[in-house]
């Protein structure tokens, strides 16, 4: 499997296809282009001088007589843990902190109105381990953790609405921790929280370990550029998370994420674009970058031996639209930030040609699924 060597599936594709057989190769895989958003080139030379990736794409809907266009930017950072996971916890953290600053400045910059960073981005993605100390010290509180803090500053200074995932550690509730994104308004103030609903048990992901299945639901935050959902992750391998979101009117739905190459690369360009069709709304996907590498050896429980690390973090964080069309990955390689452009209106004006909210039978599947989720259900199977 490719590691850092291979930038992207996308500078693969334009080095060996000849134009006429790239177009046809785009439309297929990526959908109607998007169109490239003319960024200022103070932009590109500060993301230049802070060594990461930018990229702008913009999507765009048809021109309606009653409603003006709701356009709003998101931007999606990757990045790699600036210190080795051995490194104090504190410079670590603070660390990751200034990085994610400069990159916010950036965005700022290209007009950013919503930023969403990737899964647990204060730490390096320890779960493998098992072990506890020190990796639960990186857990803080969703409300007024440094982390949060931290994040309202930017959201204030910026006017930027920020979606922060991070290990929440809960004072109110016994301390416990949960895998949690926390959604900051662009007023600077914490406008609530949301919970990673499904938690991985597979190959080194065993994050089980550490928190438990999400106990908020599906909730949806109004914030002043449109409504938008966060599904941590390994959600984004269960369609009905997505629709859950989508039911309760998410038109953003982010998918801040860390996962390898082996286990799912072939996975990603399908998921957050088929979730994006499927409900009529925006996703966000996005992946962390890098190799991570942890003090003590740990196991995958398959009979193999002992590893210090997780395998490569591929990056290609990416948008998806309703009408199928997204935007390129960003690098597998390098950190980066994604800026697109999304005209709201376009929801509706696929959910009006393809009619997946009005043909859904969702009193069916309702009924079905009560019934299926009994002890004592016998599965609908017709026999001769
Ligand atoms: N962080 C996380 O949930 N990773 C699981 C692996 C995957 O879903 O690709």
């Amino acid at each position: 499997m490719a590691g850092p060597e291979w930038e992207s599936l996308e500078q693969c594709l334009e080095k060996h296809l000849p134009p006429a057989d790239l177009r046809e190769v785009k439309r297929i895989l990526y959908g109607k282009e998007t169109r490239k958003l003319d960024l200022p080139s103070r932009a590109f030379e500060a993301a230049s001088e802070g060594d990461f990736e930018l990229q702008g794409y913009a999507f765009e809907a048809a021109e309606e007589q009653l409603r003006p266009p709701r356009t709003v930017r998101v931007g999606l950072v990757q990045n790699r843990t600036p210190l080795p996971a051995d490194a104090p916890v504190a410079k670590q953290v603070t660390a990751l902190h200034r990085r994610i600053e400069s990159i916010v400045e950036v965005a700022a910059v290209c007009g950013v109105n919503i930023i969403c960073f990737q899964e647990a981005w204060t730490m390096p993605f320890a779960f493998c381990t098992r072990e506890k100390l020190p990796w639960t010290e990186f857990a803080e509180s969703a409300e007024d953790g440094p982390t949060s803090r931290f994040c309202q500053k930017l959201a204030k200074k910026h006017n930027m609405v920020v979606v922060s995932p991070i290990l929440e550690r809960d004072r109110e509730h016994g301390d416990v921790l949960w895998n949690t994104a926390v959604v900051i308004s662009n007023s600077g103030a914490v406008l609530g929280k949301t919970r990673k609903n499904h938690i991985p048990r597979v190959g080194d992901f065993n994050e089980s370990t550490y928190y438990m299945e999400g106990n908020l639901g599906h909730p949806v935050f109004q914030t002043q550029f449109g409504r938008i959902a966060v599904n941590i992750c390994y959600g984004r391998h269960h369609p009905l998370n997505w629709l859950m979101y989508s039911i309760n009117g998410a038109e953003i739905i982010f998918n801040p994420s860390a996962t390898i190459g082996a286990l799912s690369e072939s996975l990603w360009p399908v998921e957050a674009r088929n979730a994006a069709i499927a409900n009529h709304c925006f996703t966000c996907a996005i992946n962390r970058v890098g190799k991570e590498y942890f003090p003590n050896e740990f196991t995958s429980g398959d009979g193999k031996k002992a590893h210090q690390d997780f395998g490569y973090f591929y990056g290609s964080s990416y948008v998806a639209a309703p009408d199928s069309s997204r935007t390129p990955g960003l690098s597998r390689t390098r950190d980066g930030l994604l800026v697109a452009e999304l005209d709201l209106n376009l929801c509706r004006q696929v959910n009006d040609i393809w009619n997946f909210k009005m043909t859904g039978r969702y009193e069916m599947y309702a009924q079905e699924l009560t019934e299926a989720v009994k002890p004592n259900y016998s599965p609908n199977v017709v026999k001769e």
